[in-house]
């Protein structure tokens, strides 16, 4: 197969979807690997090296597209994007369709297929290509939180892990997942009162069994949201419905019960945000104030570290890549049922539900495309 590697255009998007040790194991496959100019760069993957794996450098993006029958790219196509993508061509990257409605409609429209890392999921209902991000997102979320609890940056003013004599911050994480869960261990770690909730109570008893001391667990409703809020410094958004808008559990009202200089961290703002008042910010413009209560809602938080993240994502990524390259993704699909509900958009059709579902659009059943 023929696999495109076009460089990141969101703001301040570091990754790169496959590393010069993944283009290696494609090429050895027999399979064909362009990537474009400076692609690999902001995670330290110099094109040369690339080309000692066996890639072949392209100038432009436009030449990357054209190419190539698979693309592999970190984050959503952006605007400018959408107009390169060929019909047929198989997209194989982040998508988070159910927040926005332009991409959607925009990926129908370039009846292209659409496979999307959050939604590959495994037999014990987790996403594997979701979680290696989720696990970065979750420890930036806290150091994010700590430094704008700073009052220069517009926090409180309160140092997480308090000091001998003063009390430390207290921090609420709302979904117990991936994120939530990293998230509290390196609050916890760094001394802060810790509070996450969930819906799930097996979820909520394992890390009551498995978290020190200071994290505390309880069960996620409206009623407990708004006490607590009440009193929080921190305040870390972390839930999940696969595929589809995140409900809000913090609404406009309740900002006006939180101290004046708390910190919200909205990670799950790439499905829509669990808070109403978060809306997408970059890593250039990353906070927003409301009601004296700092947003902080960057929808490509692992970008900022690409060292790391590029690391993590690729060594997830590419034995899904590997399959694809090598059977193409109706067959790779068949064979591998994790990859089915990856499969968000095919030729047009909408066949994953919660996407259709958000916006009222049609939807197909993605077995039309799997029977053989
Ligand atoms: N902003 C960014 O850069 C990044 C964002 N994310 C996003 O973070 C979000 C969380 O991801 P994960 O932790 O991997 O998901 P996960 O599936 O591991 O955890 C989500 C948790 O939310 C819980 N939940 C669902 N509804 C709830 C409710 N009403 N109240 C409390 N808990 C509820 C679920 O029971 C589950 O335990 C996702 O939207 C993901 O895409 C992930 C990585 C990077
Ligand atoms: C999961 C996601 O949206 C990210 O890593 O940017
Ligand atoms: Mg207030």
């Amino acid at each position: 197969m023929i696999i495109g590697v076009p460089k990141e255009i969101k703001n301040n998007e570091n990754r790169v979807a496959l590393t010069p040790a993944g283009a290696k194991e494609l090429v050895k496959r027999g399979h064909t690997v362009y990537v474009q100019h400076t692609a690999g760069d902001g995670s330290g993957f110099l094109d040369d090296v690339y080309t000692e794996a066996g890639a072949t450098i392209l100038p432009t993006i436009e030449a990357v597209y054209e190419i190539a029958e698979m693309i592999m790219k970190v984050k959503e196509p952006i605007e400018a994007e959408y107009t390169l993508i060929k019909e047929g061509q198989l997209l194989f990257t982040y998508f988070h369709f159910a927040s926005y409605e332009p991409l959607t409609k925009a990926m129908v429209a370039s009846k292209s297929v659409c496979l999307a890392y959050e939604t590959v999921e495994r037999a014990d209902r987790s996403l594997p290509l979701l979680i290696p991000m989720s696990e970065v997102a979750g420890r930036m979320a806290v150091q994010k939180g700590a430094n704008y609890l700073e009052k220069p940056l517009g926090g409180r003013g309160i140092l997480l892990g308090g000091v001998p004599g003063v009390l430390p911050a207290k921090v609420l994480i709302l979904g117990a997942g991936v994120v939530g869960t990293q998230a509290a261990w390196m609050a916890a770690g760094l001394g802060a009162d810790v509070t996450i909730m969930d819906l799930n109570l097996q979820r909520l008893r394992y890390l009551a069994d498995v978290m020190p001391a200071n994290v505390n667990t309880m069960m996620s409703n409206e009623f407990n949201i708004r006490k607590l809020i009440q009193n929080h410094d921190l305040i870390i958004g972390a839930v999940l419905i696969p595929g589809a808008k995140a409900p809000h559990l913090i609404t406009r009202d309740m900002l006006k019960e939180m101290l004046p200089g708390t910190v919200l961290v909205d990670v799950a703002v790439d499905q829509g945000g669990c808070i109403e008042t978060c809306k997408p910010t970059t890593h250039q413009d990353p906070t927003y104030v409301i009601d004296e209560v700092v947003h902080y809602c960057v929808a490509n938080m692992p970008g900022a570290v690409p060292y790391t993240s590029t690391l993590a994502l690729t060594n997830a990524t590419l034995p899904y890549a590997m399959q694809l390259a090598e059977k193409g993704w109706k067959k790779a699909a068949q064979d591998n049922p994790e990859l089915v509900p990856g499969l968000n958009i095919i030729h047009g059709d909408i066949v994953y539900q919660a996407v259709a579902e958000a916006f009222d659009m049609d939807y197909t059943p993605v077995i039309k495309y799997l029977a053989d």
